[in-house]
């Protein structure tokens, strides 16, 4: 280091040393300060003025800073750029006669560990992740510092990277932490980082030592050893979850405390959605804004509080597959639908509540100021209330809400105790601790508020002591208060009085009891704000020590918003409670669409029917006109089961939903081509991952499979693709898959477990009216050059459009535009079979040496059948 470099700077390259790849915020005075390299990059990226900095050397070091309350939006601007931040804190009190005071860096900022409330999205949690693989295993463990949650799950099969994937799409992380050798799960999540709003991936030091993990995890859950949490036979999730706790030791001196339990995530006790389907379906924001309105979220989320915001995102992200757990939560819905004026009352309190969970978190981090404590006395303030109001609701989650809701009352008397009814933002401004709470403080603030008067008292007792009646206590800047006597009546006054200054007409003295005083009264302020830290501190200590109750009272707080916001909703809604089932069964009546019901008040949204299971109805084709309602219907299923799944009531006038263990669904064209791939490669791409992955207790919807290829291609890979998701050895899910070919509604005919459906249109002329209603049977014609018509398309080009679908019907052409033949002489085309084919086709299908001896008798009626047809 260059020893003509002045002291500071000597100091701040020492820092530095060590915090190379950070970006490195300097404290001085009221401002982060960068210097050098650090400089040049932050006003790059922040658009501030760089100006120089002496430091001992022959040039001006290039230096630039933020001021020090303002600074969340710049750290923040910066993490989105892909710097850390590091925070370099002074950690001791200027003193006199000691040029340099001492600094350290207090903290790291990184995208996955911040808890500033500002810097924060409202109604979303903010995860770190973890990730330790080897082969064809995997341990995820995803922390949120902000709320103090910790999960950890296991995932394996030959498929683990997708499912990893599909994992990381349900939570979002912000920041996603890797071992060495997982070089290629990087590249991967490098590609859908954007997909999944990660900020950054990396690959963060080797695997630890298997007994390092376990003291690790053990000093931090408070237990003897890791098996009491679970972790037995999971070694990677111990991994994991080490990475996660060294990352947060070396990033974060002080609040690591604050995760306190770790819960272990069984991901088949939730609904699988993958990534794209997450995407499709637009549970939590659109696929074309990336905005929460317009999304299932946006319908669903009436929620009061912040805590409870972020829940009803996981209930959706999330939808269960126990019926046990959805039952309850429907019987609560069911209940405060029923009770208005209980709940009304509960949503009255809840509008008052603050977010309990980062609130929490900030005091134990030792950051949250005097506002927010009195915040904490205030919430809880309202939990008695609320407490009261459940008693009016007899089932098992509402009883463990009441239960569960603590209500706080000694640490609202201890904030009541302590802190002002109005404290300032900042414990620097003073006045934060109430009167009468410490003595001490009592007395300063005194000294602070009424100096005159004391002085005024002292001036009256050293009158009467002495018997000068003309003596003066003032005040000068050169020696501070004195007392002032007239010439006159020097000869009265005592020894123990010091001379300082003589005047014309009088004599100024100080005394030891005077000089006392001033001390104090010139300390006050600064000794005051020091003790009223020490005060704050210690009552945030005595906080921190009932965490645990604070943490629960505000997950039932969340549970109890959530579950009213789907209540009210559902109120709102007309929406019924759908019986769900561990039967195959979907029926619905009367289904809606609850985005678009909702989107288009002024068009009335015409209800459709659904029945699938996995027999007669396990696969149904529709057919329609563009803009008939094709997608809006399919997805209009998927959501319904899903919001029955989450424990909602649904848009329909019955529902009986047989639970699915996944949605899986290949809509339209993947607009963001990602690695590459072109739209078929995408789609089929997606095809793939659904037919491996589905199970026959999967739902299905596919919206124009193979449309992305040619004519030919593209019908017989959706029909192979049908064949293949019909046979129930191979899959047999239930599915909903639109296609405007409407040659494949002749499978209707081959398999009895299909059958075919078309939504409705009228036609009049050469105008033609959606009905939206979903009728048996497949479509007559595509109307698309009607459809075309109605979008505004020149007249030129639809007249010409006609005369060539005319010459090529004429022509003996596949019949892309008419409906599936009912009898194969008359309308040959690509799929008619004869019955002879049929019955060959059958017979080759039937694999001898599987069957058992019921399903070959079933088969054998099967085939005299076609016969006799
Ligand atoms: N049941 C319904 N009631 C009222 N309006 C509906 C209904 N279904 C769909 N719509 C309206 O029709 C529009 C088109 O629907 P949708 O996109 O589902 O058609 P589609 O048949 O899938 O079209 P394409 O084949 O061109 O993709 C929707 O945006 C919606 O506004």
């Amino acid at each position: 280091m260059c020893e003509n470099l002045s002291p500071m700077m000597q100091q701040y390259m020492r820092i530095k040393e060590q915090h190379k790849d950070e970006i490195l915020f300097f404290r001085l005075g009221d401002f982060y300060e960068m210097f050098f390299d650090d400089a040049l990059k932050a006003s790059k990226e922040l658009d501030l003025t760089l100006t120089g900095r002496d430091c001992g050397l022959d040039e001006r070091a290039p230096m630039c800073g933020v001021p020090y309350h303002s600074c969340e939006g710049y750290i923040q601007r910066l993490l989105k750029k892909g710097y850390n931040v590091a925070i370099c804190e002074q950690v001791t009190e200027p003193q006199k006669g000691r040029t340099l005071v001492e600094r350290e860096v207090v903290r790291i900022y990184t995208p996955g560990t911040v808890l500033e409330t500002g810097m924060l999205e409202e109604g979303k949690n903010n995860f770190l992740c973890s990730i330790a693989t080897d082969k064809n295993t995997a341990g995820m463990c995803l922390a949120d510092i902000s709320t103090g949650q910790m999960l950890v799950t296991q995932l394996s099969g030959k498929d683990c990277q997708q499912k990893i994937i599909d994992q990381l799409g349900k939570f979002s992380p912000s920041e996603i932490l890797l071992c060495q050798n997982s070089l290629q799960l990087k590249r991967a999540l490098d590609d859908i980082s954007e997909q999944i709003g990660c900020q950054v991936v990396k690959l963060v030091g080797d695997q630890f030592e298997p007994e390092q993990n376990a003291r690790r995890i053990a000093d931090q859950f408070g237990v003897a050893d890791p098996s009491e949490l679970g972790l037995t036979g999971k070694p990677l999730c111990s991994t994991a979850i080490s990475i996660l706790l060294h990352y947060l030791d070396h990033t974060q001196q002080k609040g690591v405390e604050r995760i306190r339990e770790l819960t272990i995530y069984q991901t088949d006790s939730y609904m699988n959605l993958d990534l794209s389907s997450r995407r499709n379906l637009e549970l939590t924001e659109t696929m074309r804004t990336g905005e929460k309105r317009g999304s299932l979220l946006w319908v669903l989320d009436k929620t009061k509080t912040a805590m409870g915001k972020r829940l009803i995102r996981s209930f959706v992200e999330q939808p269960l597959t126990g019926i046990v757990q959805i039952e309850k939560r429907l019987d609560a819905v069911g209940q405060l639908m029923q009770n208005l004026t209980a709940r009304s009352e509960i949503t009255e309190h809840l509008q008052k509540i603050s977010d309990l969970q980062r609130l929490m978190s900030r005091i134990v981090f030792g950051s949250a100021g005097p506002k927010e404590v009195r915040a904490l006395a205030y919430t809880a303030s309202q939990l008695p209330s609320i407490r009261q109001s459940l008693t009016a609701f007899d089932c098992d989650l509402l009883r463990q809400c009441r239960d569960g809701i603590d209500p706080l009352n000694d640490l609202k008397a201890l904030i009541d105790e302590a802190i002002e009814d109005d404290p300032p933002v900042t414990l620097k401004d003073g006045r934060v601790i109430r009167y009468g709470y410490n003595p001490q403080v009592d007395e300063l603030r005194d000294l602070i508020d009424h100096s005159k008067d004391i002085l005024l008292r002292m001036e009256a007792q050293v009158k009467e002591e002495t018997g000068i009646r003309n003596l003066k206590v003032g005040y000068n800047k050169v020696f501070g208060y004195y007392i002032e006597v007239s010439k006159g009546q020097t000869d009265l006054v005592p020894d123990s009085f010091i001379r300082k200054q003589t005047l014309t007409n009088c004599e100024r003295y100080i005394t030891q009891e005077l000089k006392e005083l001033e001390s104090r009264i010139l300390n006050a302020s600064d000794e005051i704000i020091a003790l009223e830290r020490q005060l704050y501190d210690g009552l945030c200590k005595k906080i921190t020590a009932q965490i645990a109750r604070v943490e629960e009272t505000s997950h039932q707080l969340a549970l109890l918003d959530t579950l009213i916001s789907f209540a009210a909703v559902s109120e709102r809604g007309g929406y019924v409670r759908p019986t769900v089932t561990a039967g195959e069964a979907i029926r619905i009546k009367d289904g809606r669409h609850p985005v678009v019901e909702k989107l288009q008040k002024d068009v009335p949204f015409v209800p459709n029917d659904t029945l699938l299971d996995e027999r007669d109805n396990q696969i149904a084709i529709i057919t329609g006109p563009n803009m008939a309602g094709k997608s809006t219907y399919m997805r209009q299923v998927a959501l319904i089961t899903l919001m029955a799944q989450m424990g909602c009531f649904v848009p329909a006038s019955s529902a009986e939903i047989g639970i699915v263990d996944a949605v899986f669904t290949r809509v339209g064209a993947s607009d963001d081509l990602a690695a590459g791939k072109s739209t078929f490669m995408v789609e089929m791409s997606e095809v793939a991952h659904i037919l491996q992955n589905a199970s026959r207790h999967s739902l299905l919807i596919l919206d124009e499979i193979g449309r992305g290829t040619s004519t030919f291609d593209g019908m017989s890979i959706a029909r192979a693709v049908l064949e293949y998701i019909g046979n129930r050895r191979k899959l047999g899910a239930k599915t909903l898959f639109a296609t405007h070919y409407h040659e494949l509604t002749a499978l209707e005919e081959s398999f009895s477990n299909v059958k075919n459906y078309n939504i409705a249109v009228k036609k009049r002329g050469d105008d033609i009216t959606f009905l939206r209603r979903i009728v048996p049977g497949g479509a007559d014609e595509s109307y698309g050059i009607e459809v075309a018509k109605l979008a505004g398309v020149n007249d030129f080009v639809v007249n010409r459009a006609k005369e060539i679908l005319a010459s090529l019907e004429s022509q003996d052409q596949p019949r892309h535009r008419q409906a599936a033949p009912r009898h194969e002489e008359e309308q040959p085309n690509l799929f008619a079979m004869s019955s002879q084919s049929k019955l060959e086709e059958r017979i080759k299908q039937i694999d001898v040496n599987t069957l058992t001896p019921i399903e070959a008798l079933n088969i054998l009626y099967e085939l005299a059948q076609m016969v006799k047809e």
